[in-house]
């Protein structure tokens, strides 16, 4: 038995998972989890707390925490105080490691890296190109490894799963020579959720995931597409940083890069206050005012024009990545739901996929809209694409990766 600490430091959240792992486990085994916890930006949102019949014994579940910074007194203030507070309320008896969710890894991380003071180093290095996630995951790490010397800490990169991009899906069409110097390069994100959602899919058909091509579409805050071919990454909508590809909570995803040129010339923004506009401005809340797909889907069911025009545009993305990766694969079996939106929104599935009948992607309205929670398929049982509904789980994919680099 292994016990395993896994740390997912984000913007505005810290969420922690310890989980107890049997000797000899596979990927597709379940988490033993002994505890896990959030503190987190939203306090309505309750997507985390645990299954009582999942969590086994519960030690604790710190429960949601209002935003780090602008909570209760008393409540944690930053990461570490955050992470102090988590660790002192769990038992760490017999600590095999801790495993850090990294969100940027670039070229230099094709695989989970076991930290020292050199892997720290590159981590920082590539805080240009992740400047909301890079940071805090290594204010993560610094404090894990303070607070608990002598663990091994291991690093797991949302990037590395897609290094098996091949130069035409990651090469952006831009000089060369510069794209070269500055490290201008389509890198992907949310690799941990993409591989063992992609597998579980295969599982779930029951197949060799070898054999198996996927569309799996991530949507939680962050939102991406991956083509899965095989289990291996040939495309994916997050490029050179987190913010491209699909419509987000509150990053805009694909634009027109001269969107940015005019904003600036034209409206006379600086880039940093554009970069802010895009990030933390854009997508759901852009548009609508509202970053949670649950409060979208209230405000939209009242007649909301924005809201609807908002739902509009997430789920045409969603398509329009849909039949571009269906292009690319050539022959698609399966594609998969996951994430916060992903597993629980009915209505941005059959408006997502809407209309592609012909492409034989369907989706049966009555198991899409039941209310089921494990992995499970939604399309009718003789359609020619297994359209699914896979629980992501990022913290137990971090916890094996984790477990892999220790144990090697
Ligand atoms: N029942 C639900 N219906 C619609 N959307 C939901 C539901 N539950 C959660 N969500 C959405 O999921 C989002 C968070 O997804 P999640 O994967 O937990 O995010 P994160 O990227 O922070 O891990 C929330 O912002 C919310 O919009
Ligand atoms: C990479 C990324 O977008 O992560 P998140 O969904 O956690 O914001
Ligand atoms: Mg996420």
């Amino acid at each position: 038995m292994s016990r395993v600490l896994v740390l997912n430091c984000g913007s505005s959240s810290l969420k922690y998972r310890l989980f107890d792992v049997p000797a000899g486990h596979g990927w597709n085994a379940a988490g033993g989890v002994v505890a896990r916890g959030a503190a987190d930006s939203d306090p309505a949102r309750d997507d985390e707390a645990p299954a009582a019949a999942e969590v086994e014994p519960v030690v604790v579940a710190s429960g949601v925490v209002e935003r780090i910074g602008e909570s209760e007194p008393g409540a944690p203030q930053n990461h570490a105080e955050a992470l102090a507070a988590a660790m002192a309320e769990i038992s760490l008896d017999g600590l095999t490691a801790v495993g850090h969710r990294v969100v940027h890894g670039g070229l230099t991380f094709t695989a989970p890296a076991l930290v020292d003071d050199a892997v720290l180093a590159a981590i920082a290095d590539l805080v240009p190109l992740a400047p909301l996630h890079n940071p805090a995951n290594l204010a993560g790490i610094q404090v894990a490894r303070s607070l608990l010397p002598g663990v091994p800490q291991v690093a797991v990169f949302d990037t590395a799963f897609h290094r098996t991009l091949s130069p035409a899906a990651s090469t952006y069409a831009i000089d060369a020579e510069t794209a070269e110097r500055y490290g201008i390069h389509r890198y992907g994100f949310h690799g941990t959720s993409h591989a063992i959602v992609s597998r579980r899919t295969a599982a779930l058909l029951g197949r060799p995931v070898e054999e198996v091509n996927t569309i799996t579409l991530h949507l939680g805050n962050g939102a991406s597409a991956c083509a899965v071919e095989g289990g291996r990454s040939v495309g994916t909508s997050m490029g050179l940083s987190p913010l491209e590809g699909l419509v987000m909570g509150t990053r805009s995803g694909d634009l027109d890069p001269a969107i940015i040129f005019h904003l600036h010339r034209v409206a006379g923004m600086p880039l940093s206050e554009i970069d802010e506009l895009l990030n933390r401005r854009s997508g759901l809340v852009g548009l609508a005012g509202v970053n949670d797909m649950r409060v979208l889907l209230a405000k939209r069911a009242t007649g909301d024009r924005a809201a609807a025009l908002a739902f509009e545009v997430y789920c045409r993305r969603i398509r329009s990545y849909v039949g571009a990766y269906y292009a690319d694969l050539g022959r698609l079996d399966a594609i998969t739901f996951t994430a916060g939106v992903g597993e629980n929104a009915p209505a941005v599935r059959a408006a997502a996929l809407a209309g592609l009948d012909r492409l034989g992607i369907v989706v049966d309205p009555a198991r899409n809209e039941a209310p089921e929670r494990g992995a499970r398929v939604i399309s009718p049982p003789d359609a020619p694409v297994a359209v699914c509904v896979v629980p992501t789980d990022e913290e137990w994919e971090i916890a094996t990766q984790t477990l892999g680099v220790v144990a090697a």
